[in-house]
């Protein structure tokens, strides 16, 4: 998908929301495991009831690889059930890929081609040989780590090497590679205090947001220094919106959950 088109879904829908697809067995309605495939079950109905307040799905394959083969079906079956009723809705990947050369083709052919995914997320940490076969596929995104969400990124991404943290030099870097006008950035709502500081150097680029809800990240102040004239943001909740409720009723709570935050976005939206 190309971004402007999804701008203008941004725009349409006034939301820059994206669900997480992070399904776990234990925490689904118990009377979808009578279901042939609970995974794909629980997958379309959160789909079915939120597709209108939401931009983009983000299942984590970590939840679909630990289920096995039957797993990856389920990845497989959700991707198609969204690309076939929703081909408006961006999707992304988030597998935290990233090899030699060689081997960055082959998931990128896996997640791009074979899946058809519209981006994966990459790790910069092998560096520019590693992400540029993803960069390399036309309308797919690439969306790199910068700063993430968790505590442990104090431990390397903030570190100072030749004067400059290290997740600064992954963003500026990383906008002289070939074909960089694919890339996206992972920046954790939880970092809000960083936001000025990544626009500096990326003042255009989409951020994929994860950590509002469960983790306890501000949409509010990640806009502040975070939205761009375009938006430029893609705010990720997982748990917080798909597991609003464990009864027959789960994905209507979902959707309440998603209505609070794209009331949010819109109010913010008409602010700008
Ligand atoms: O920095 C990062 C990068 C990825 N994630 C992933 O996003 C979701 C967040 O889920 P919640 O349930 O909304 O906390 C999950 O798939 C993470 O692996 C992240 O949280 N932080």
């Amino acid at each position: 998908m190309k971004t402007t088109n999804l701008i203008s879904e941004i725009r349409k829908k006034n939301s820059f929301l994206c669900i997480g697809l992070d399904v776990d067995l234990d925490k689904i309605p118990q009377h979808l495991l009578k279901e042939e495939d609970p995974i794909f079950a629980f997958n379309k109905e959160i789909i079915d009831a939120t597709h209108s307040l939401a931009v983009a799905y983000k299942p984590n394959t970590a939840f679909y690889e630990a289920y096995g083969l039957k797993g990856w079906k389920a990845l497989e079956k959700t991707i198609n059930y969204l690309n076939e009723n929703y081909p408006e809705i961006f999707t992304i990947a988030d597998a935290k890929r990233g090899d030699i050369g060689n081997t960055s083709t082959m998931y990128a052919k896996a997640f791009f081609e074979d899946l058809g995914f519209d981006s994966v997320t990459v790790a910069p940490y092998m560096g520019q040989d590693s992400v540029e076969p993803f960069l390399s596929f036309e309308d797919k995104h690439t969306i790199m780590l910068a700063l993430t969400s968790n505590k442990g990124a104090f431990d390397f991404q903030v570190k100072v090497s030749e004067g400059k943290e290290l997740y600064k030099s992954v963003l500026e870097t990383s906008t002289h590679w070939k074909n960089s006008e694919n890339l996206m950035y992972v920046v954790g709502a939880t970092k809000a205090e960083y936001f000025a500081e990544i626009r500096k150097i990326v003042p255009s680029s989409f951020l994929l947001v994860p950590g509002v809800g469960a983790q306890g990240g501000s949409l509010s102040e990640v806009c502040k220094y975070g939205i761009t004239k375009d938006i430029g943001l893609l705010i990720n909740s997982s748990r917080g919106i798909i597991y609003a409720s464990q009864d027959t009723n789960f994905a209507q709570a979902a959707k309440s959950k998603a209505l609070e935050l794209q009331l949010e976005m819109k109010a913010i939206i008409n602010d700008l």
